[in-house]
Formats: C-alpha cells, structure tokens, sequence
C-alpha cells in the first residue's frame, strides 16, 4: 500500500495516539507493555519497527543499522511509514507510539503526513545514571545498548567548549535541525 492511500485509510479511521517519550532507559517500552495489557492499547515503537526493517534485507537496511548505531535518528519519512503500515495491519484504533517523535522534524513530518493530532504526550522523566545503569543490563542483544552509544544518545553535553555546546543547541531549535549559518 502507498503512503498516499495508507493515509487516507489513517484519517477514516480518526485513531487515538498518545505519544510515549524519556530518553534511551527510561522505562517506556516497559510501561507500553503495561498500558497494553490494562487498556486495550497497541503499542508501536519505533525503535523495534525499525530494527525489524533493518533485520527484513530491505533497501534502507544498511542505513537504518548505521544510524542505530551511531544513536541518530532516522529520516522520518522511513519512521512514518512503518508506523503507518503497523496502525494499518494492526487492526485497532488506540495506539502509544514509543520512541518516536524524537525531534521537531518528525513531530511535524507525522502530523502532514498522517493528519493525526496526538492525544497527549506521556513523558518519562529519568536521571542519566539511572538510563544508563538499566540499559547496560537490559540483555536484548541491542547493539546500541554499550556505553560509546549510550553517551552518544544522552541529549547535550554540556561538558565541551562554549562553541561546540552552541552546536548542539542550535539543532535543537532549529527547523528541521538544520545548520543555522
Ligand atoms: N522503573 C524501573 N525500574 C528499574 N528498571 C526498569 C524500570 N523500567 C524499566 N526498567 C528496565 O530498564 C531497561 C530499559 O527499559 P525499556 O522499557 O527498554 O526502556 P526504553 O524503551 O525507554 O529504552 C529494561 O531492562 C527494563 O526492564
Ligand atoms: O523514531 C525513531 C525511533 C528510533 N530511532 C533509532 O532507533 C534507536 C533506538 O530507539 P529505541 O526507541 O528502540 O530505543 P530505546 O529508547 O527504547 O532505548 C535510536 O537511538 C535511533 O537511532 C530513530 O531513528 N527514530
Ligand atoms: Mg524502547
């Protein structure tokens, strides 16, 4: 199915969508399994949606693993896609999307794409240490789950000279993080 057709089928179906964010260990996958169970909610992460990509041998694959493993972020049109397909082939029409929108660019890209205003966003708030000590005993075999990746995904160092520090501001708040020169 298009992306074009698959959108019109998503907005007859007028779905609920609650957003589910924290950082990398925070516990969201492992309170969706408990929302699921409880209110009758599919969970999607985008993370697993996209490992599944990676792992089907399709033309993204290589790329996907690549910016897995260096803690980026995929281009959303990829993302949205898949989430599109998985409310489709789903079959439900309450969805907790897990790890995704991971920046302002994705936020705005589902939104157009799908027409879908989300419901609310459930923000799970955790120290770094915390994150970190869960992910490095987490033991699903993730490659990204090693301290060099981890540090990579913790939002702004702070730790770097004042220049560099602005870097990384600047993607934040610029529109689709792009280099504001
Ligand atoms: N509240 C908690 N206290 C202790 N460990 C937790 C808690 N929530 C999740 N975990 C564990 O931390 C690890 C990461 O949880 P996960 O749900 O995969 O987080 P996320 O999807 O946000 O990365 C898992 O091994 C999980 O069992
Ligand atoms: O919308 C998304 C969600 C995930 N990812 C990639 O997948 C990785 C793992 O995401 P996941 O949500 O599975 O990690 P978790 O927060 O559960 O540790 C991220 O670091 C990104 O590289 C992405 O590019 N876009
Ligand atoms: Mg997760």
């Amino acid at each position: 199915m298009g992306t074009a057709e698959a959108t019109r089928s998503l907005a007859d179906l007028n779905p609920t969508v609650v957003f589910v964010l924290g950082g990398p260990g925070s516990g969201k996958g492992t309170q969706c399994a408990n929302i699921v169970q409880h209110f009758g909610f599919t969970h999607l992460s985008a993370g697993d949606l996209l490992r599944a990509e990676r792992n089907s041998g399709s033309e993204n694959g290589t790329m996907i693993s690549n910016m897995i493993k260096e803690g980026q972020i995929v281009p959303a049109e990829v993302t949205i896609k898949l989430l599109e397909r998985a409310m489709l082939e789903s079959g439900n029409d309450k969805f907790l999307i897990d790890g995704f929108p991971r920046n302002e660019e994705n936020r705005a890209a589902f939104e157009a794409v799908t027409k879908i205003v989300p419901s609310f966003v459930l923000f799970f708030d955790c120290s770094e240490e915390e994150m970190e000590m869960r992910l490095l005993s987490r033991n699903q075999g993730r490659e990204d789950d090693n301290v060099e990746t981890i540090r990579k995904r913790f939002k702004v160092d702070a730790g770097r000279p004042i220049e560099e520090v602005f870097e990384s501001v600047k993607g934040i708040f610029s529109p689709k993080n792009e280099k504001a020169d």
